[in-house]
């Protein structure tokens, strides 16, 4: 391992990942991939999580390639020096922010959306210049072998490599120095990848989970709100980072939501579930058992049935759920939907701000102000209004959790600046030395006055402003001058 470390990292001194042909170039053949490799891709996903190709393909191929051509179509303009401003001290130099390449980034992927996950955050990396080491969750297997095998065969074998492995080869790559490390997963193993990362003053970015709460409002359209609940949280079998978690409503509510579920479910998945391609099944028999564990002593309003041989959990809602119980304890990661009953919104903003912040927040509500003042009194990475996991779609947003939730954020933009160091560059000339004696010792009032008044001072009219501080500046240079010799 230390070898393949120090070969990407050798690979990025050699300065080929940086120029921005280049870096087009794999993005190109990373598109060639998906587009080539197709079948491959899907078939390994899909196998992964009993999922039916058309909604690997509509989840994760479709982000991937939508991810690309954006990267493909901005990146020349993101990767030039912006000019900015300058101060009165500056005003004859050229101030730029050049982004560079951070290194060498380690990504480590989750197994619940494992092409996504993984392929979105190389992307962002290989358009900002970075060597990347690429560690996919073990968990999905097939996925992980498709990319190790695939990868090569498009980008530079020695700038981008996959290593394999579980929790020992993840803790054994945790060692070394990277530059910058991207986890997607579980907040518990979050801590462990930053306290890795502390003992290099690595920065990280944590992509994590946490209970991701759903406020229906009474003042709303219960069947479109319900239908668009059911597709957000049964997606994927419940297991969605940004899935709802929980419903807060009055209790007023509950048996109409139940219900209205219940139907959607069966117009989705139809009357054997089972049998739908679109329902997928829990990814091993651990998180199986441990989703099953959730429902002891719960009251199942409709669902509960499941089936340990294919690791099937039906779509399941609780009702009357006790914040106490355990369903509430921990996130959900699974197709299980508690309705915890609220008084009111007061009540609801309450219960969200006395837990972790959550990676996600929906409110439904015909009402904007409500809707808007939940935004306002509560905290969680994204938010959708009148829908679930959409804003997860928008690559100008920054995605992302907040607190225990996560740090730091990707998609378009932001995986560039994720990835990328903004370099301030300040390039002066030799000449001009005598406007320079007013920083240099010995120091007096009247320099400090100079000073004062160049740097505090805030002027209107720019360029005639600028026009009479280059006159100043020249009488002051004098003024020092005399006063200097
Ligand atoms: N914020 C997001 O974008 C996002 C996306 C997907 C999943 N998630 C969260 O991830 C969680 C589910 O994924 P998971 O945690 O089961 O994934 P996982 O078990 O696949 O873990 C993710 C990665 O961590 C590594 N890992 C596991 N244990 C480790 C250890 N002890 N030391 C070092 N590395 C270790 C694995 O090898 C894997 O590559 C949920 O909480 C979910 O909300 C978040
Ligand atoms: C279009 C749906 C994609 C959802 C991806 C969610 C990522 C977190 O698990």
């Amino acid at each position: 391992m230390e070898l393949e470390v120090r070969r990407v990292r050798q690979a990025f001194l050699s300065g080929r990942s940086r120029p921005l042909r280049f870096r087009l170039q794999q993005l190109e053949a990373l598109r060639r991939m998906v587009q080539e490799r197709e079948k491959d891709i899907l078939a390994a996903i899909a196998a992964d999580l009993c999922k039916s190709e058309f909604n690997v393909y509509s989840q994760e191929v479709l982000t991937v390639l939508g991810e690309i051509d954006f990267m493909l179509e901005n990146l020349p303009e993101w990767v030039t020096a912006k000019p900015v401003k300058k101060n009165v001290l500056t005003m004859l130099d050229e101030a730029y922010i050049q982004p560079q390449p951070l290194g060498v980034v380690l990504i480590i992927g989750a197994w619940n959306y494992p092409f996504v996950l993984t392929i979105q955050p190389l992307i962002g990396a290989i358009a900002a210049g970075n060597a990347v080491i690429i560690k996919p969750s073990e968990l999905s297997e097939n996925t992980a072998k498709i990319l190790a095998k695939l990868l090569p065969q498009y980008l530079d074998q020695d700038l981008y490599i996959v290593i394999n492995g579980g929790v020992e080869e993840t803790t054994e790559l945790l060692k070394r120095r990277f530059d910058h490390i991207f986890y997607t997963g579980n907040t518990a193993v979050g801590k462990i990848v930053m306290e890795a990362a502390a003992k290099h003053l690595t920065p990280v970015t944590l992509e994590l989970g946490g209970k991701s709460p759903c406020y229906i409002d009474k003042d709303c359209d219960l069947d479109i709100v319900c239908r668009r609940i059911t597709w957000g949280k049964y997606m994927n079998c419940g297991q969605t980072c940004i899935a709802p978690d929980y419903i807060l409503c009055e209790a007023s509510l509950q048996n109409q939501i139940v219900w209205k579920i219940k139907e959607t479910v069966k117009e989705f998945y139809g009357e054997n579930i089972k049998e739908s391609p679109d329902y997928e099944r829990i990814i091993n028999l651990r998180h199986f058992k441990r989703i099953l564990s959730l429902l002891e002593g719960q009251k199942i309003a409709f669902g509960g049935e499941t089936d340990e041989a294919t690791r099937y959990i039906a779509p399941t809602v609780l009702t009357d759920v006790d914040p106490k119980t355990k369903v509430m304890q921990e996130e959900i990661f699974g197709p299980i939907l508690p309705i915890v009953p609220v008084k009111n919104v007061d009540e609801a903003i309450n219960f969200i701000n006395e837990r972790e912040k959550p990676l996600a927040l929906y409110v439904f509500s015909h009402n904007h102000k409500l809707i808007k003042r939940m935004i306002d009194e509560t905290s969680s990475g994204g938010v959708t209004g009148n829908d679930v996991i959409m804003h997860f779609t928008l690559n100008s947003f920054p995605f992302g959790g907040v607190g225990s939730s996560g740090m730091g954020a990707y998609h378009g933009k932001h995986s560039f600046d994720t990835f990328s160091h903004q370099r301030p560059c300040l390039l002066k000339s030799l000449k001009r030395e005598g406007a320079n004696k007013l920083r240099y010792p010995p120091n007096s009032q009247s320099k400090v006055d100079w000073g004062k008044f160049f740097l505090l001072k805030r002027f209107n009219k720019e360029k005639l402003g600028l026009l009479l501080l280059t006159f100043l500046g020249i009488v002051a240079a004098v003024l020092v001058k005399a006063e200097y010799y």
